[in-house]
């Protein structure tokens, strides 16, 4: 991390039950220089999820002002329920040199691209179809109705896949994790950034001997 650097904006989509958020956690347990963005949603929580920690919950009225307000950088009707990233929090992380992760929908990922063309955007597919469902059932979060409206949903989500910059198929979790791992490690060691961080010593090896 250099505060005079700006962070990494690392973009994550995947169909509802593809593993996204649990591939994520497990990032983010051993990439801890990684903040993960917080959601405003209009959907209501499921069991577990707390405001602040998984999503800022809040009605869809307060929603709508906030858009007026233009409070979030992306934001997008999901699965009939708004989403959307707060715009200060980001900024402010990735100006500090923080690398920030968002776990959106491809709508989100779009309008990201283009506020944001050097963010690195990564989709995950699931094996296949019946493994999608048997981990949307699994899951054990939804209701059926809230399930079927997710399976529907994640042919039109895949049909995005070819825009993001890198593809990783969750099949063996822990070969997903070490891919997902080697992306943010590869992209750390850009030349746009190392330059810039290794000034000093490569300005040292090009220096002619003195005398
Ligand atoms: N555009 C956008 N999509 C979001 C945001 N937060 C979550 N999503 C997406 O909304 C979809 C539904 O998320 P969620 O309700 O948590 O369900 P899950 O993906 O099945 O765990 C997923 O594709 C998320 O990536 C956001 O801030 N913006
Ligand atoms: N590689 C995997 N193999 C088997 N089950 C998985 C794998 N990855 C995630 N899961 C399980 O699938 C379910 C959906 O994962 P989740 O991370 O909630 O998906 P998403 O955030 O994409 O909706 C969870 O019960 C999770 O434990």
């Amino acid at each position: 991390m250099n505060a005079s650097i700006e962070g990494t904006l690392f973009v994550v989509a995947a169909p509802s039950g593809a593993g996204k958020s649990t591939l994520v956690n497990a990032l983010l347990e051993r990439e801890s220089t990684i903040s993960l963005s917080v959601s405003h949603t209009t959907r209501p929580p499921r069991p577990g999820e707390t405001y602040g920690r998984h999503y800022y919950f809040v009605e869809r009225a307060e929603f709508e002002r906030e858009i007026a307000e233009g409070i979030f950088l992306e934001h997008a009707e999901v699965h009939g329920n708004l989403y959307g990233t707060s715009r200060t929090t980001v900024q402010e992380l990735l100006g500090q040199g923080r690398d920030v992760l968002l776990e959106i929908d491809w709508q989100g990922a779009q309008q990201i691209r283009a506020s944001k063309p050097d963010c690195v955007s990564v989709f995950i597919l699931p094996p296949s179809r019946a493994e999608l469902e048997r981990r949307l059932r699994g899951r054990g979060s939804d209701s059926a109705e809230v399930i079927e409206r997710r399976l529907r949903n994640s042919r039109g989500e895949i049909a995005h896949a070819h825009e993001f910059d890198y593809i990783l198929v969750n099949d063996v979790f822990d070969e997903a994790l070490a891919g997902l791992q080697a992306i943010v490690r590869a992209v750390r060691l850009r030349g746009t950034l190392q330059w810039r961080r290794h000034e000093a010593l490569i300005a040292e090896l090009l220096a002619d001997e003195a005398g």
